[in-house]
């Protein structure tokens, strides 16, 4: 979930600064400085999701049809697979009547608006070594955006509005959530990331290392460990699941998932000549272990050709997308504006829901919200 809080207003005339698209040279504008908020919810617990929302109130602040019977004045922008699933819910809980809008195309207006307003926004990340990666507006196109969510997309973007879903895996987040919990009995998603955390995939997974008697297969570029079969060694050895540590299932699990991605990721970003890959969705958390494997597959793959790149607001790329939409209520000002307005402005800074800075970590926390400006056309 994405919302905007104003926080003050300040009124002016702006006459000549050619801020608006439109070409309009004398506007009135209201400038609203405010936060605006990023959290998250399970899909198993919308219903907190949608009492966090009616505490708020904030389906009174959607857009307005003026049309519309009473109860269906609030429209609020949704997308992905619960702004079909959850419609009905949310119009009989909430009076609120969800404006459904194209995921991959929100998923690439969150990322784009994202790397060009945000600043420290996209970091890589390997060896343990987190570095943020100053994006030239200018530059930021073609890249290849990953979203790993529950499936995966692979969408190539060419521009402001210009993508295309090149490929994508059925074999993504909710395969590690999915198959992590049968193996390891996990009853959630971050007990089934602390195990792996803490794993060793070496236990499980049969490594080049253990087919050529400790030797590198150098010949083909495979150190003795590099991994040869994941999850192989469970074939020779006279164990049940039972009989292996859940930490080290999980930690082979997450390997094998992300390192799969990382692949695809990397044919994909070669069959279009594209040397950057942003990687989003909740998949990767900000995990540590995550985001090194699917920087080694790529930088492996790819002999130091191509990037993986992380995002620090990667699992809101579809909500913000959706935020920013509003364009058909007359809303492309704000956003506009505000991506311009904030572009310009040099730092985001990070606060917690009390208004206390954050420092930019490598993964944003719940309900952590970003400064901004906002400009609306009177
Ligand atoms: N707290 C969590 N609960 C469940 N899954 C989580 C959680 N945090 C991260 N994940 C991972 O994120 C995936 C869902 O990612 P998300 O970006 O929300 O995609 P979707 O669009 O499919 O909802 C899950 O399959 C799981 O791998
Ligand atoms: C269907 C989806 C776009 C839905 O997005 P999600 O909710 O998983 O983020 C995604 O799950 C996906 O692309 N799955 C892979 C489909 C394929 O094999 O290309």
């Amino acid at each position: 979930m994405v919302y905007f809080s104003s926080n003050s207003i300040c009124s002016g005339d702006d006459q000549k600064n050619g801020f608006l698209k439109d070409g309009i040279d004398t506007v009135n504008y209201t400038v609203l400085s405010g936060r605006l908020h990023f959290l998250k919810f399970e899909t198993t617990k919308i219903s907190e999701c949608m009492k966090f929302i009616s505490t708020k109130r904030l389906q009174e602040y959607g857009d307005k049809d003026d049309e519309a019977s009473a109860s269906d004045k609030n429209i609020i922008k949704a997308t992905g697979g619960g702004a079909f699933k959850f419609a009905d819910l949310f119009k009989e809980k909430l009076g609120i009547i969800l404006d459904k809008v194209d995921e991959m195309s929100c998923l690439v207006a969150g990322a784009n608006f994202l790397l060009k307003a945000v600043h420290q926004e996209a970091f890589t990340y390997l060896d343990g070594q987190k570095d943020y990666v100053q994006i030239d507006h200018k530059d930021l196109y073609p890249y290849l955006l990953v979203n790993v969510g529950s499936g995966v997309s692979m969408i190539k973007v060419d521009g402001d509005n210009e993508f295309e879903r090149v490929s994508g895996t059925s074999v993504g987040g909710g395969t590690f959530w999915g198959l992590g919990k049968l193996l390891t009995k996990c009853q959630s998603f971050d007990e089934l990331l602390e195990l792996s955390r803490q794993g060793n995939n070496r236990v499980i997974d049969m490594l080049v290392g253990d087919i050529y008697g400790g030797m590198d297969y150098s010949k083909i570029g495979l150190t003795s460990t590099a991994i040869a079969s994941s999850f192989g060694k469970a074939v020779s050895e006279n164990k049940e699941l039972e009989d292996y540590r859940a930490e080290d299932v999980a930690r082979s699990l997450l390997r094998m998932i992300s390192n799969n991605i990382g692949q695809i990721a990397y044919l994909n970003a070669l069959r279009f000549g594209l040397k950057r890959i942003f990687f989003g969705g909740f998949f990767i958390r900000g995990h540590a272990y995550t985001m090194d494997t699917l920087s080694v597959a790529v930088n492996f793959w790819s002999k130091g050709e191509a990037k993986a790149l992380f995002l620090r607001h990667e699992g809101f790329l579809g909500a913000l997308g959706a935020f920013m939409s509003y364009e058909k209520k007359g809303f492309t000002d704000i956003t506009h504006q505000f991506m311009e307005q904030n572009s310009s402005v040099p730092k985001s800074s990070f606060c917690s829901e009390d208004g206390s800075e954050s420092s930019t970590r490598a993964h944003v926390r719940d309900n952590e919200c970003i400064e901004c400006r906002v400009q609306v056309r009177n």
